[in-house]
């Protein structure tokens, strides 16, 4: 009995999901802790059928890879884990596709920590436990960047000296296998528009937005790090350089602390003064919990008039991540008054988060991301049976 476990160490959660191997892997368990960082962690096990919540506290990631260790206990029991596989957000120019966590790998990835800093350590934190939890395991690192890697050259790029894009400085584009599935589900759904013209919003605590044409990457709103583009829970987004010019040079702040305004003290957290989870936010009754809402969709609308720029058109929107799956509200207000685009949706189809929830000629589609089955399907095409 083969299994294999896949983890995914976002900013705020970890989730997981147990497979068994075979010709495609079969889900038997899944989960998450999520709102790390908080007071209120909690994780969640689905497995046989039953659903189990427990509060776990203030745990931070490394907590939460051992209460997740601990509760796969009993799923896990009798059957050998053959495999591991991971999502890890950076892979660098080098990594286009899955590959195997050796030591010299590890080292590699382990130098784009700075790039990443809400995510790499954490990654690569969950490939060192799991080498111990199963050292016998394949570990798999999948990567957020890879999909993004046939970028064309001006979407690659900054207006830099060239020397900058030789050493790395590079609009890398995160998500990846986020789009990876939505591309692949696209082609399963409506295989004639899943060659067309596609813009995909994943809208999770980290946010980013995807151009795709015949299923392939051609742009991405994130770039070297995953703070450019949209506002998220806690990110700013697009910011003028001068800015970080203003804050270092002129306010005296230290890079750490610019580093700790931009990743975790900005987005809807920053502009709401209440919380990073849009949950909260939709409930909150203040003006500055609307106003951040605001600000997080206008982002979202301007830079779909730019993918429909760079794609010549648009077929398909997407929405996906928790946001994208599960709010209405911000799925409306980033499609009011977009029917010059073709977009037009169904109030009613949008409110029951439908397959479709247009009328127009742009079919806009809420689908429901599954980072762990792309994942999963990577590490069973490396273990045998
Ligand atoms: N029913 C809901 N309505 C609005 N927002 C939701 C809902 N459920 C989840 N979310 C939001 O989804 C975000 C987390 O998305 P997720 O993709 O799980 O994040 P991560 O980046 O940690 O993987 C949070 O802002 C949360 O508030
Ligand atoms: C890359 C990124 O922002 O990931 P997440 O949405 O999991 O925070
Ligand atoms: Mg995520």
């Amino acid at each position: 009995m083969s299994r294999i476990l896949t983890l995914n160490s976002g900013s705020s959660s970890i989730k997981f999901s147990v497979y068994a191997a075979g010709d495609a892997p079969a889900r038997m368990a899944e989960g998450q802790v999520d709102r790390l960082g908080s007071d209120a962690a909690a994780l969640t096990l689905k497995w046989q059928g039953t659903r189990t919540t427990a509060q776990i506290g203030q745990v931070d990631h490394r907590g939460g890879l051992q209460a997740i260790l601990d509760a796969l206990r009993p799923v896990l029991a009798g059957a050998e884990v053959a495999g591991v596989g991971h999502r890890i957000v950076h892979g660098g120019p080098r990594f286009d596709a899955p590959a195997l966590l050796d030591d010299d790998t590890l080292t590699y990835l382990e130098g784009f920590e700075a790039f990443a800093p809400l995510h790499q350590p954490h990654n690569l934190a969950a490939v060192r436990g799991a080498r111990l939890a199963f050292p016998a395991a394949v570990q798999l690192g999948c990567f957020d960047t890879a999909f993004h890697r046939g970028h064309p050259w001006v979407n690659d790029t900054f207006a830099l000296p060239r020397s900058f894009y030789d050493e790395g400085v590079r609009r890398y584009g995160f998500h990846g296998l986020s789009y990876a599935y939505i591309a692949g589900e696209l082609a399963r759904l409506d295989p004639g528009a899943a060659q067309g013209r596609t813009v995909v919003a994943h809208l999770g605590n980290g946010a980013s937005m995807c151009a795709l044409h015949d299923g392939k990457s051609v742009d991405s709103t994130m770039g070297f790090s995953a703070l450019e583009g949209l506002a998220m829970g806690t990110r700013c987004g697009q910011l003028d350089p001068g800015v970080m010019l203003y804050l270092l040079q002129q306010r005296g702040m230290t890079p750490e602390a610019v580093s700790d305004l931009l990743y975790k003290q900005s987005g809807l957290k920053g502009l709401s003064g209440l919380s990073n989870d849009m949950r909260e936010l939709e409930a909150a009754d203040t003006e500055a919990a609307r106003e951040a809402i605001a600000y997080f969709v206008s982002r979202i609308r301007r830079e779909l008039g730019a993918m429909a720029a760079v794609l010549g058109g648009l077929d398909t929107v997407v929405f996906t991540g928790g946001i994208g799956e599960n709010s209405a509200q911000v799925r409306a207000q980033a499609c009011a008054g977009m029917d010059w685009l073709g977009i037009t949706l169904d109030a009613t189809a949008n409110a029951q988060a439908a397959h479709v929830i247009s009328t127009g000629p742009v079919t806009v589609r809420v689908i429901p991301t599954d980072e762990e089955l792309v994942i999963a399907r990577a590490v069973n095409a490396r273990i045998d049976g």
